[in-house]
């Protein structure tokens, strides 16, 4: 390919040099630069992508976008041939131009965007297994893995960057996939990951506090979410009982986009009534315009209602039937790390989940209220370098609703680990039953010991992760394993 059909459709100030130079490759990353690539200078939050151009050239680089000139660009152009492409902005440019890179692939399959504070994971996983129970070749992508026609590939992102992206949409056609169905964090929509992407369907869960470290507030969290349903070409499927739910509702319903609300009451355009909870798994009769039914499924909590829910209006959206739906409902099975039970023989309901937000937490920990004969043991912590604000609050919600917390590390990443746990203990009243182990196997440990039959130990935070990151080391760690390991002794 050369540049000029790369660069089909994005505004830029000038080229420096051969709009028809030839380009086999696009990168981000100075350090990942080939041979006759196309390097595109991003100014992050840490660092600055133009420091590296020297970097990316020597390694290759044909042409690089950038978003100031800088003064050895002369140098470059004429020493070593380099076309300089001026941009506004680059990581708008960056989305083109990995779309235009790959030929547009998001256009030529289905996409389902699924955005929210929590559930995304859970409803990306529950519609592809329904899909596939009815023949549907899918695409996934999200937090715990890549997958195309079930072939699974590594991820260190909820979503990637768009050249990651586009190029798996583009292996997603490449094996005929019908839909891909996708996580869209309010990180990847606010930071132009997702610009190029042709979303079909878009899906809201919920709004509730996280990330505001980097939002700020949750009017500016609420506005990057917002941005996925004004790029939707077939339908927004909206849970209304969710207040920003409403409101992006009330919002882009002035919009000519079509709508389908769902959540637990008649106004909704599909909802579930008649719910019967029971401790690992929940039955209602499903609602929609065409159909209605009785659909029982294996997950508990009031939580998996709204996650199905909105997985099915997606699925009666691609033009499902109730026994298709039945079909594929019937053979979901319970998604790695969240609400996984750890089986054993001491009668313990031991319990790894990947609540890391105030709301996860309150709802898994109530779900778990409604069921447990025992009591209830919850071992969690928060992550370093991520909202702050949100570490008191689970420390309250944690006391409130267990007999006994055990407070431990999460993923303390560059921050000091006393630091986060005293930012827990502010929100826990000292009159509470808790304890601090800082060492998360120990912490582990502990509750299974002090756990007896009936009781529920709950593990919260890491869910699927097999990696625990101090500091700058990623260490080998798994809450499922770790338990298993402990409770086989
Ligand atoms: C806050 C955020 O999203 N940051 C992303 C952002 O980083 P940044 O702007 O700080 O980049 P930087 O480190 O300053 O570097 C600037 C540029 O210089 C380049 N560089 C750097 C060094 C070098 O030697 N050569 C070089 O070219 C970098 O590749 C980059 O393009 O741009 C980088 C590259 O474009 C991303 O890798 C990085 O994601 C980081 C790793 C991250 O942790 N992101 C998290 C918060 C995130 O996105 N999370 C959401 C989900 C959360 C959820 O599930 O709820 C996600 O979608 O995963
Ligand atoms: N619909 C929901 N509402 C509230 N909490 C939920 C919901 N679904 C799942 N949870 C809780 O949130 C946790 C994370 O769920 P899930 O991984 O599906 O969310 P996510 O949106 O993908 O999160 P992330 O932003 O980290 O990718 C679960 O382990 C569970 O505790
Ligand atoms: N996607 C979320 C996951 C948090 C999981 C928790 N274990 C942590 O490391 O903070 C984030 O990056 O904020
Ligand atoms: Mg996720």
């Amino acid at each position: 390919m050369n540049l000029k059909e790369i660069l089909i459709d994005i505004e830029f100030d000038k080229i420096f040099g051969d709009k028809f130079v030839k380009v086999d490759g696009i990168c981000y990353d100075s350090r990942k630069v080939e041979k006759n690539y196309l390097f595109v200078c991003i100014e992050g939050f840490k660092t600055d992508g133009h420091k590296y151009i020297k970097n990316a050239i020597d390694k290759g680089a044909s042409a690089v976008v950038i978003e100031k000139i800088t003064e050895d660009i002369e140098k470059y152009i004429e020493e070593n041939n380099v076309v300089f492409v001026k941009v506004n902005n680059s990581r708008k440019a960056l989305s083109k131009i990995a779309s235009n890179f790959y030929k547009n692939p998001s256009k030529k399959l289905k996409v389902i965007g699924v955005t929210g504070t929590n559930g995304k994971t859970s409803i990306t996983h529950l519609i592809n297994t329904i899909l596939r129970e009815n023949n549907y070749k899918c695409g996934l992508i999200g937090t715990i893995q890549n997958e195309i026609s079930g072939k699974v590939y590594k991820t260190s992102r909820t979503t990637p960057e768009a050249v990651e992206l586009h190029n798996l949409f583009n292996e997603m056609v490449q094996n005929k996939v019908d839909v891909c169905t996708m996580e869209v964090s309010s990180h990847s929509l606010d930071l132009h990951r997702v610009d190029d992407v042709n979303f079909n369907i878009g899906i809201f869960t919920n709004l509730t506090e996280d990330h505001l470290d980097y939002h700020k507030d949750m009017r500016s969290y609420k506005n990057a979410k917002i941005k996925l349903f004004y790029k939707t070409s077939d339908v927004n499927i909206i849970n209304i009982d969710d207040k920003y739910g409403k409101e992006i509702y009330d919002e882009i319903k002035k919009i000519n986009t079509k709508i389908l609300t769902y959540g637990l009451n008649s106004r909704c355009d599909i909802y579930a009534k008649d719910i019967d909870m029971k401790d690992s798994f929940s039955s209602f009769t499903l609602i929609t315009p065409k159909y209605s039914g009785r659909i029982r499924i294996n997950i508990p909590g009031l939580f998996s209602i709204y996650n199905i829910l909105a997985s099915i209006s997606a699925c009666y959206s691609l033009g499902l039937n109730y026994e298709q739906i039945l079909k594929g409902v019937n053979s979901i099975k319970p998604v790695r790390g969240r609400f996984e039970l750890v089986e054993n023989d001491r009668g313990i309901k031991v319990i790894v989940d990947y609540a890391h937000t105030p709301d996860a937490l309150r709802n898994v920990l109530s779900t778990i209220k409604g069921f447990v004969r025992g009591k209830i043991i919850t071992v969690f912590g928060c992550g370093g370098e991520r909202d702050s604000a949100k570490r008191p609050v689970m420390g309250k919600i944690a006391t409130e609703l267990s007999d006994y917390v055990i407070i431990t590390n999460d993923n303390p990443r560059g921050e000091k680990e006393d630091k986060i746990i005293n930012d827990i203990l502010k929100g826990i009243d000292f009159n509470e039953k808790y304890t601090v182990i800082k060492d998360r196997y120990e912490a582990i440990k502990k509750a299974l010991e002090f756990a007896n039959k009936d009781d529920v130990v709950l593990i919260a935070g890491k869910g699927h992760e097999t990696y625990q990151i101090i500091g700058d080391r990623v260490y080998d760690f798994n809450d499922k394993a770790v338990a298993e390991e402990i409770l086989r002794r």
